[in-house]
């Protein structure tokens, strides 16, 4: 042996990742770097201290502890540190000497050290015993590569003794593969005196690959002469598996690539490290049934019968694992009850034994099973246990994230609600609908569905109940559906059907089905619902060639439905285009009269019916366009209604009548009171009581100088504000008066509950009054019910004298009408009232 040999040995205890402590029992006779550096505690200090300054005392005494590894903590300076300890025995001189070796579970004390701090020749015993015991496998070679020395470990990792070894250039019996080329440069490096190091895979000498982490230190005479190499092979397999897998797999994830070739890489990698398995991996579905997702080695029809497999007691070892939840390992497939149904499955294609373990969910849900079929009757080795766990582990990475990328797919995608297509979807899919009609030359239908008087459910009923509407409704669009016919919720209460391929009389018919469905009864509770649906169509090429025009074109059409009242199908039409651009504008306009002062009130008069005298006046909305003349309020008002405009329109009428009425005051005319006409949502808006308030007191005016006309339809608006509102100005002192008694609800039970003053006698009634005996029937009834009620009762639309003597007759107070005046411009009123008096004055 050359003389260099203690110290290179000594220079091996020092490379090795292990802690080494040699003691007699009592005193540490060696301590490496990697000791100095696991007890925190230099080795000048551990050689000159007892052992069991050392030893935890937690920990039984040296010579009891068996030579079988065993995981250990050490507390050192209050720090945990986690080892793997091993103790061999050797006889020295009569005397028993204990090798400590620990291999450090935390990373950061793995390192593996430099420095050589031996080099006294009367440790080469010592020595020697250790770096054979290590389990590191350890060469040193002559300056000619040949092999010196080889330790225990050596032959116990690679399988080579001694004899085989000595003498002959390592990298030729463990890295037979390798490039010349690579070795020539390695061999160049060492030679120049420069330590190698690298994590190689290495063969064993029955054909096993071990990944090693390999370093080599040349050992240079004084001339720069290469006399030594010292290599430390470590066997780094299961940590450089994980590593691998890891890498792979995670990277496979990044790359955003399908769970299939995720799951395909974990099966190639670890058949890659231990080509003795066959890998695959199998999903469980909600329902308990398997679904192959990886088998790449497998042969496909096995995979294929896999499909669908319901999981369970005695299902194969992937069916049994997934139901019981615990791996299931079977030796023998031709032998074990699991595999009595399937054993001809597998037993054709070479797979003898099977272990199965479940993939769990990180809140312990079984996801699926990972597989390792073996070709002969075996279990697993550690190695295979090992790769299991960092696998399966990886596994339930991919499923739980592919899980979740479905979730946020469908969150995307989906109505929360309904689980149908939302507004991105549904144009997606009827972008492509459209994109294959147009090359098929193909018509498509698009339906606008909007349910009827949803507004009044939610109300009503409450927003669950909505919500359950909605729910049921989306379950009907769906039902006897095409694969090619598309679904999908707008929004509220809105739904888009696109249907590809219908003759007209086709369509016609689907629709009526559809029609039929929606307005099966419904029960929430103890209410029973008939539903209905308003349905606007357009088709495709006809009506519009991008699906965003045809939806629109369908809203416009489902629009004029909804016009003609509930559950009405329309189509759309050019005609109704050009409404609707002409509603457009029309509103454009209106916006900007109500802007730029475009709008006047008229004032019509009402005539105390006793004396003759002035009641007050009515003000009605009037808009003398530029281009397109006089446009009635008939038209305007449901306009401004539809488009959101009413509330400014309001608030204006009520400002500008009551600036009139005191501009009159001022000028001296004496007109009692002025009324206004709101619309039911105007009553919506909290403030209003505010407004008019701050309005009445700007103008200098008393609440009683103002009256507010609303008609029958605000009992039929459900709005929570209405009736808060409508107290709120009623306790102000401002007048109510329902206008248009008689033509709606004319329920005696809502007159009570509304703070009403004045009834107003619709002038249907009164065009008829000489003619029709029930007209009078009726006049006479409304006046009763005022008067029961304590109510001032007008009646409008008077034209004829004899018109007025009935009314008189049947005791109404009040009157207004042509027979009086037309409604006319502030300035005319003027006039009229001087006249008007006047002639009363005569008469009188
Ligand atoms: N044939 C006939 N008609 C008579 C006679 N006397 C009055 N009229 C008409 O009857 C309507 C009475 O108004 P209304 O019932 O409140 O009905 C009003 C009212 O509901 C609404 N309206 C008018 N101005 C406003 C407003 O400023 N705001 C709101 N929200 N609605 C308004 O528009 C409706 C129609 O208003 P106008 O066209 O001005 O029609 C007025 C008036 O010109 C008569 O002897 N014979």
């Amino acid at each position: 042996m050359p003389t260099q040999l203690p110290d290179l040995f000594a220079s091996t205890l020092e490379q090795l990742s292990d802690a080494v402590m040699v003691t007699d029992g009592h005193r540490v006779l060696l301590f490496n770097t990697a000791a100095e550096r696991f007890w925190d505690c230099p080795r000048q200090t551990a050689l000159a201290q007892p052992l069991a300054a050392l030893w935890p005392a937690d920990l039984p005494a040296i010579h009891e502890l068996s030579a079988a590894p065993q995981d250990i903590n050490l507390t050192v300076a209050g720090i945990v540190r986690r080892g793997r300890l091993r103790v061999s025995r050797a006889e020295q001189q009569g005397q028993t000497i204990f090798t400590v070796f620990i291999s450090a579970l935390d990373s950061h004390l793995r390192q593996t050290a430099s420095a050589s701090g031996y080099g006294n020749a009367e440790h080469l015993q010592l020595l020697s015993m250790v770096t054979d015991r290590t389990d590191n496998a350890i060469i040193i070679t002559d300056g000619r590569w040949r092999t010196l020395y080889i330790n225990d470990g050596f032959s116990q990792m690679f399988g080579y003794s001694s004899k085989q070894m000595l003498g002959a250039i390592p990298t030729s019996i463990i890295a037979p593969y390798a490039e010349q080329e690579q070795v020539d440069a390695l061999h160049d490096q060492l030679a120049r005196g420069q330590p190698f190091h690298a994590e190689e895979l290495i063969y064993t000498r029955d054909g096993k690959r071990i990944w090693c982490s390999v370093t080599t230190n040349p050992v240079l005479d004084e001339q720069g002469q290469l006399l030594n190499t010292l290599t430390v092979l470590t066997d780094i397999t299961q940590s450089k598996m994980h590593e691998l897998l890891q890498n792979r797999v995670l990277s496979a994830m990044v790359r955003e690539e399908p769970l299939e070739t995720v799951m395909n890489t974990v099966c190639r990698e670890v058949e890659h490290l231990a080509p003795e398995v066959t890998a695959s991996i199998l999903r469980v579905d909600e329902q308990g049934r398997l679904h192959p997702l990886a088998g790449p080695s497998l042969p496909a029809e096995y995979n294929k019968a896999l499909e669908g497999v319901a999981i369970g007691e005695g299902v194969g070892s992937c069916g049994t694992a997934a139901f019981i939840g615990e791996p299931v390992i079977v030796t023998d497939i031709a032998s074990h009850p699991y595999w009595a149904p399937y054993k001809q499955l597998a037993l054709p294609h070479g797979l003898k034994a099977c272990w199965s373990t479940p993939i769990r969910s990180s809140s312990g849900r079984i996801l699926g099973t990972f597989a390792f079929y073996y070709r002969e009757c075996r279990g697993p080795n550690p190695l295979h246990q090992r790769m299991v766990e960092v696998s399966t582990h990886l596994c339930a990475l991919a499923l739980e994230r592919e899980e979740a990328r479905a979730h946020i797919r469908q969150l995307a995608f989906y109505d929360s609600l309904t689980k149908l297509p939302n507004r991105s979807l549904l144009h997606a899919r009827a972008d492509q609908a459209l994109a294959a009609a147009e090359r098929h030359r193909d018509n498509i239908a698009v339906l606008f569905i909007d349910l009827d008087r949803f507004k009044q459910v939610n109300d009503s009923l409450g927003h669950p109940a909505g919500d359950e509407l909605l729910r049921v409704i989306a379950q009907r669009l769906t039902e006897n559906l095409r694969h090619v016919d598309i679904v999908g919720r707008l929004s509220g209460d809105e739904f888009v059907m696109v249907l590809p391929r219908y003759s007209s009389q086709a369509l016609a018919e689907v629709v009526e089905q559809l029609k039929g469905r929606i307005s099966q009864p419904f029960s929430i509770g103890s209410t029973t619902l008939i539903p209905s649906a308003s349905i606007g169509i357009s088709l495709f090429p006809n009506d519009g060639h991008d699906m965003e025009s045809l939806i629109h074109r369908a809203d416009m059409a489902m629009y004029q439905a909804k016009s003609m009242g509930r559950g009405h199908v329309s189509y759309f039409s050019h005609e109704l285009n050009e409404q609707a651009q002409q509603r457009m504008a029309l509103e454009n306009a209106l916006r900007d009269a109500l802007d730029n002062g475009g709008l006047q009130l008229h004032y019509q008069p009402q005539i105390n019916l006793a004396d003759g005298s002035l009641y007050g006046v009515e003000a009605l909305a009037r808009w003398q366009h530029p281009e397109l003349g006089s446009i009635p309020p008939t038209r305007f008002i449901p306009l401004a209604e539809e488009c959101g405009l009413i509330g400014q329109l309001g608030h204006w009428a009520v400002q500008e009548a009551c600036r009139q009425l005191a501009a009159w005051r001022r000028q001296g005319l004496q007109v009692p009171a002025v009324s206004v006409n709101l619309s039911p949502s105007d009553f919506h808006n909290l403030e209003l009581p505010q407004q008019i308030a701050h309005t009445l007191q700007h103008h200098q005016l008393q609440p009683q100088d103002l009256t507010l006309e609303i008609t029958e339809s605000v009992l039929m608006d459900t709005h929570p504000s209405t009736l808060t509102t409508l107290d709120a100005i009623h306790s102000q002192g401002v007048n109510l008066a329902m206008d248009d008694f008689g033509t709606g609800y004319s329920s005696l039970s809502y007159l009570r509950r509304l703070p009403i003053h004045e009834l107003k006698l619709d002038r249907s009634f009164v065009s008829d009054l000489e003619s029709d005996a029930t007209a009078r029937a009726l006049s006479e009834a409304v006046m009763r019910i005022g008067e029961s009620l304590r109510l001032i009762v007008v009646a409008e639309g008077i034209e004829e004298e004899g018109q007025q003597q009935i009314l008189r007759q049947q005791g109404y107070q009040v009157g207004q009408g042509y027979l009086f005046s037309r409604p006319v411009p502030a300035a005319e009123l003027q006039q009229w009232l001087q006249q008007w008096r006047a002639a009363a004055a005569r008469h009188g």
